[in-house]
This record gives structure tokens, C-alpha cells and sequence, in this order.
């Protein structure tokens, strides 16, 4: 028999509607339900009770601890809010070192909704957990029978039910009636062992016309990293370039995504604010990963990183 230990943290998987709001619940409905085979056994611990909006990184370390700190558990499901589930899902990717499925599930419908889809989905979560296949394949996210991977899944639409995709990739593994079948590799994955976190990250997002205002708020506090989402294959406008220049020389590290969820950015263009000029300075460009997934793994690396050149390495991959 397999022993799964369900982490319920809240979100409208545990929540109720009532007249046309969406409410937080005393009791998770959740946990009076009863597996219908007695192949697993679920060790249940309600662990908080947050809409997703209201988890920090404090609160994603805290799950790391209580995952690596476990015995005798064969997989784990964790019960979130879907509208930050991609973070702390790849927050555990990055930092769980026990290696057992950990799978991520929440639900779009509330428990009293017509059409609910967080009983379904925990039940699919299990399944996947206590999958031998499973193993070794880093933080899953299991919702509306698809398996995603933790660096690639997110949330695409506001209230459907088929809302998290991972764009540049697809799924790795479907939930059928006859179990759990992955038709996909992982290709990479990153694992760092920390203890705490520490460092103030920050996530700007590029616009046309952007000028220098939001740069100059951030250069008066106390930063240790930052995330742009650039335009296209990794440009800025140029009247960010000084700032971002007055900012490197303070010891900030500055992390580029593209804000397209497609491709890779690069230092293609040479002019004004452009991709060359910008990693000149010594902007690190990252791939593959979304703004908020960058912030992640930012305030995870500059925990872990001695060097500047350690940290750049991080993110080359
Ligand atoms: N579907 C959901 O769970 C959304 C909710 N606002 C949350 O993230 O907690």
C-alpha cells in the first residue's frame, strides 16, 4: 500500500458559492472525502487555509520543509488556489529534495458549484502520486486530466476549466480511466538545496512608451534582484538603459524573460536598449521560463549563488 501525504493549503478547491460569491470555507470538504479503493493511504494534514493570492515564498518554503522532513511517505499531493499554483509549484521543483511524485492540483469550480472540478481533480492528483512513473519527473501539476511539468505550466485563463497548459510544450502525461500514462520526457530540471529566503526580488513588466519612473522607485529600495519582461527577443526601451546600468553597478542582479511565452530571447538587436547592449552590461538573459517562474528561481538562486558568474550560470540553461 502507498502512503500519500495531502497537503491542503486552501484556494476554491476548499471553497463554497453562495450567492454568486466565492468564500473561504471553515471545513474543507475535501477532507471527508473517502478514497473508493484501499490500494493508498492518505495521510491528511490541513496545512493552511489561503486563497492562493496570499501565499508567499515563506509559505512555499514551509511546504519544502514539510515534504523533506517526511519519512515513510511514498508521494505527496498539495491542494492550492490556481491563481498562484504555477509559483509554488515550481518553487518545490526547484527545491524538494526527496525524490517522490509531488503533484499540485487545485480547481476552477468551487465545492457546491454545478460542475465542480476540485473532487475530480484530487482524485486524479492521488492516482498520479502514487504512480511509479511519476518518479524522478520533478513537481507535477495534475488538473482536468492532463499532467503538466512544474517549469512549463501555466495559467491561461481566468475561470475554464482546461485553464493551465504549458505553452511551449504541452502536457507530459494524461489521467485516462486506465491510469496514468506520461508521453513525455522531462527534458531539464534544476534542484537546489536552501534554507531560507532572504532576498528581496522584484518583477517589471515592459510597455510601449515605458520611461524610466518605475526604474527610479526601485533604485531607492533595499533590492537584491529583479526580473524584467522584456518585448520580443529581449529588447527595452531606452530610456531604461541608464537606470538598469546604475542598478547592476549596485550589486542588483537583473534576470530578462521575454514577455512573449513563445521562443527565445537573445542579444539580436544592437540598437538603443537593445538585446546586445543590455547583456553587455550584463543583464542575464534566461529561457523557458515565465516572468513570475524567473522571480522564483531568482530568489532561490541568490540564495544558493556565491559569484555573480554563478548566478549567470544558474539561468544559461
Ligand atoms: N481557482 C482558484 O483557486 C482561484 C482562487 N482565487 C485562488 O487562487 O485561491
Amino acid at each position: 500500500m502507498k502512503n500519500i501525504l495531502v497537503l491542503h493549503t486552501g484556494g476554491t478547491i476548499a471553497m463554497e458559492e453562495e450567492q454568486g460569491f466565492v468564500k473561504q470555507q471553515n471545513d474543507n470538504p475535501l477532507l471527508r472525502f473517502k478514497l473508493p479503493s484501499n490500494e493508498v493511504h492518505l495521510i491528511v494534514e490541513n496545512v493552511f487555509h489561503l486563497p492562493s493570492p496570499h501565499m508567499t515564498p515563506k509559505e512555499m518554503l514551509q511546504l519544502q520543509q514539510l515534504i523533506d522532513t517526511r519519512n515513510g511517505i511514498d508521494g505527496v499531493v498539495i491542494t492550492h488556489g490556481t491563481d498562484t499554483l504555477e509559483e509554488t509549484a515550481y518553487f518545490l521543483d526547484l527545491t524538494v529534495q526527496a525524490n517522490i511524485p509531488v503533484v499540485v492540483t487545485g480547481a476552477m469550480r468551487s465545492s457546491n458549484e454545478l460542475g465542480s472540478d476540485g473532487l475530480y481533480n484530487f482524485l486524479t492528483a492521488v492516482k498520479v502520486a502514487s504512480s511509479e512513473e511519476a518518479k524522478g519527473k520533478g513537481v507535477l501539476v495534475v488538473l482536468n486530466d492532463e499532467i503538466h511539468c512544474a517549469t512549463n505550466v501555466t495559467k491561461t485563463h481566468t475561470s475554464n476549466v482546461a485553464t493551465f497548459q504549458s505553452p511551449q510544450y504541452g502536457p507530459i502525461g494524461l489521467v485516462t480511466k486506465r491510469g496514468v500514462v506520461f508521453h513525455q520526457a522531462i527534458l531539464h530540471r534544476d534542484n537546489y538545496r536552501i534554507h531560507n529566503i532572504t532576498k528581496q526580488v522584484l518583477l517589471l513588466k515592459a510597455y510601449a512608451g515605458m520611461d524610466s519612473t518605475m526604474l527610479e522607485i526601485i533604485e531607492q529600495l533595499p533590492v537584491d534582484g529583479l526580473v524584467i519582461e522584456a518585448f520580443g527577443q529581449g529588447n527595452l526601451p531606452p530610456s531604461t538603459v541608464p537606470i538598469i546600468k546604475r542598478l547592476l553597478n549596485k550589486g542588483v542582479s537583473i534576470v530578462l524573460v521575454s514577455r512573449c511565452f513563445n521562443g527565445i530571447a537573445q542579444d539580436v538587436y544592437s540598437y538603443e536598449g537593445g538585446g546586445k547592449q543590455l547583456k553587455e552590461m550584463g543583464v542575464i538573459f534566461t529561457n523557458g521560463l515565465s516572468g513570475q517562474k524567473a522571480r522564483i528561481k531568482l530568489l532561490v538562486a541568490l540564495e544558493v549563488a556565491a559569484t555573480p558568474q554563478e548566478l549567470e550560470q544558474m539561468f544559461q540553461h
